[in-house]
């Protein structure tokens, strides 16, 4: 058992010598230069060995190729004074409207998304000051690069079998995830794996990023093994972390740096609800991915690779022998291994105050240990403490006294004729036809989904007087494919008028195979820039839509994590000794 020392919260780690010699990914400190772009970065990813285009990061030791976690924060207020706003600046938060991951329709105000994994652990690619360093290029280590070296797809969405009103996990966990970055051109040893974060790469590769260098570390310190021994798959508690490979007792399953945030910066207030006098803050679902301390504002959210799949079991000495529940098989203890010198920078020993003030203070990392030897593809499990699982068994017997609610999951869910909800994705799977705004009048979609199109629009001096007006609505500009045009940023809200087969204008005759296609009236999405709003007096009819060109999407404040009642609650570190006196403030 590691030994724990009450004051300060540090603990012994797990010191087995790591073997790095066939590692792919390390995670490091970074060496920062003056005018390094991600200055307040002291942590960055490096490859190790080759690692060739298309290679998923990190690599797993499994055959299985996952990728992270997705997790919306909603109707987030900018200030300039909150740690929610220091990582959006830091690049630990992306802007979901610009960043073209999803989630931008998710609540009426700011949304911002935390991609742990390398979305987080990784620096951003800048493109300012590629122009300069051609002339003063002192350094020879400086390599051309075309853009970030990593690119991730958008995510997949589902419920993991828990629909609502059929399971208490409903609303607990975040809907989208596999969001797996890649190299897009070979990365050589040393060199620091980037991404795009403000979805600039994705939008100028279409007219040709300008060449841009990218830094190659010369040395960096304190370095431990990023390569994944987890993977995710399907548990019964949503999605769990899994071993892909047997890991022996004592050593570290997986690292992961974890970001200080006051408890209270989770709370937010719906857009929707701001002007009700007796409007209840909300938790944010980012909540049930943090850990915390019932005597502490300190929350810590973990994000290095696959952490945030981890679910909770008890430990061994809390479960009767009637009880067959697997019990936990890790615990988590700080990292000894990324410890500066000046203590007085030591986050540990700062008061939540001065925490929240220090402009970058020396990084914080978990270690998961094993607690005994596990077996490949074994489910990994953590204690998440008393008052966590308190809280979840009060959920549940809540949950069960509304007469509504109904256990059994999917299965459940199949026997009922319950067709009030149907989720974004899976009418994207069931409606091959779309219907017409005359067809809806008798024939509603579910009231949580609208249609929304991609469709690239921006006034131009040259197009700004040619938009059709309302009153020359039978004039519609056919819908063009562009490269880039599949982006999330370019899904604006749009309403179905026609549907028809192609034909030759001439003879009438069938095209494409007798292809459906729709005219559309293409609408504004929140967050345009001014000049790519389409005039509140014009109406943009669009004809020559192919139904790939559709998506449905969940209206805001409508999906499972805004419901009613849903789980919310952090992950407890009461029990293991780990935070330290100086946290303690409640
Ligand atoms: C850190 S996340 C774990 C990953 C999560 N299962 C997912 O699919 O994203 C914590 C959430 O997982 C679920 N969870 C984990 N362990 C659980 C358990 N033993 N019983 C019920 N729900 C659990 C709850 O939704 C909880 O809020």
């Amino acid at each position: 058992e590691p030994q724990c020392n009450a004051a300060d919260g540090t603990c012994a780690s797990s010191l087995i010598e790591e073997d790095l010699s066939d590692c792919h990914v390390i995670l490091g400190l970074r060496n920062v230069r003056n005018n390094d772009h991600n200055s307040a970065r002291k942590l960055g990813v490096f490859a190790n060995r080759p690692l060739p285009r298309g290679m998923p990061l990190p690599p797993t030791t499994s055959s299985e190729i996952t990728g992270d976690v997705v997790i919306h924060l909603v109707d987030v207020l900018v200030s300039n004074t909150s740690q929610l706003d220091k990582w959006l600046s830091h690049g630990y938060l992306v802007d979901a409207v610009s960043s073209g991951y999803g989630g931008n329709y998710e609540g009426n105000g700011r949304v911002l998304t935390a991609l742990p994994g390398i979305g987080m652990l990784a620096s951003s690619f800048v493109d300012e000051g590629a122009a300069n360093d051609e002339t003063n290029n002192d350094d020879s280590s400086l390599v051309a690069k075309r853009g970030p070296n990593t690119w991730a797809s958008i995510p997949t969405t589902d419920e993991a079998n828990h629909p609502r009103r059929y399971s208490p996990l409903a609303g607990s966990f975040a809907l989208n995830y596999n969001l797996t970055f890649r190299a897009i051109q070979p990365i050589s040893i040393g060199e620091e794996i980037t991404v795009d974060r403000s979805g600039w790469f994705r939008r100028n590769s279409l007219k040709g990023a300008a060449n841009s260098k990218i830094k190659h570390m010369d040395q960096y310190d304190s370095v431990v093994c990023l390569d994944s021994n987890i993977y995710r798959s399907y548990s019964k508690n949503g999605r769990g972390a899994f071993a892909s490979k047997s890991i022996q007792k004592g050593s570290v399953v997986a690292y992961s740096p974890v970001l200080p945030l006051p408890k209270n910066e989770l709370q937010y207030l719906r857009k929707k609800d701001l002007k009700k006098i007796d409007a209840v803050p909300r938790d944010q679902l980012l909540l049930n991915y943090c850990f915390g301390h019932d005597k502490s504002s300190v929350l810590l959210f973990p994000y290095g690779s696959f952490v945030n799949y981890i679910n909770h079991a008890s430990s061994e000495l809390l479960v009767s022998k009637e009880d067959k529940h697997p019990t936990a098989n890790v615990r988590v203890m700080w990292s000894e291994r990324f410890k500066g010198e000046k203590v007085e920078e030591d986050p540990h020993s700062m008061a939540p105050a001065d925490l929240w003030n220090s402009p970058s203070p020396e990084p914080l990392v978990f270690e998961y240990i094993a607690l005994r030897d596990i077996q490949p593809n074994e489910e990994i499990l953590l204690d998440y403490g008393t008052s966590w699982s308190d809280a979840w068994d009060n959920h549940v017997s809540r949950w069960k006294q509304d007469p509504l609610n109904k256990e059994g999951g999917l299965d459940a869910m199949a026997d009922s004729n319950s067709n009030d909800y149907s989720p974004a994705y899976i009418m994207e799977d069931v409606v091959s036809n779309l219907r017409t705004a005359e067809e809806q009048l008798s024939f509603p979609y579910q009231k949580n989904v609208f249609t929304a199109c991609f469709y690239r629009y921006e006034r131009t001096e040259s197009n700004s007087d040619a938009i059709p007006s309302t009153t020359i609505l039978y004039e519609a500009t056919p819908w063009k494919m562009s490269r880039g045009l599949f982006d999330m940023t370019n899904l604006r809200p749009c309403k179905v008028i026609s549907r028809a087969p192609a034909t030759d204008r001439h003879t009438g005759e069938q095209l494409h195979g007798g292809k459906i296609f729709y005219t559309a009236i293409i609408q504004n999405r929140p967050g345009l820039a001014e000049h790519e709003r389409i005039p509140n007096d014009t109406k943009h009819v669009v004809s020559g839509i192919p139904r790939e060109a559709f998506r449905f999407v969940d209206r805001p404040y409508s999906s499972d994590e805004h419901l009613e009642g849903a789980f919310r609650h952090h992950i407890g570190l009461d029990e293991t000794g780990m935070y330290p006196e100086a946290w303690l403030d409640l």
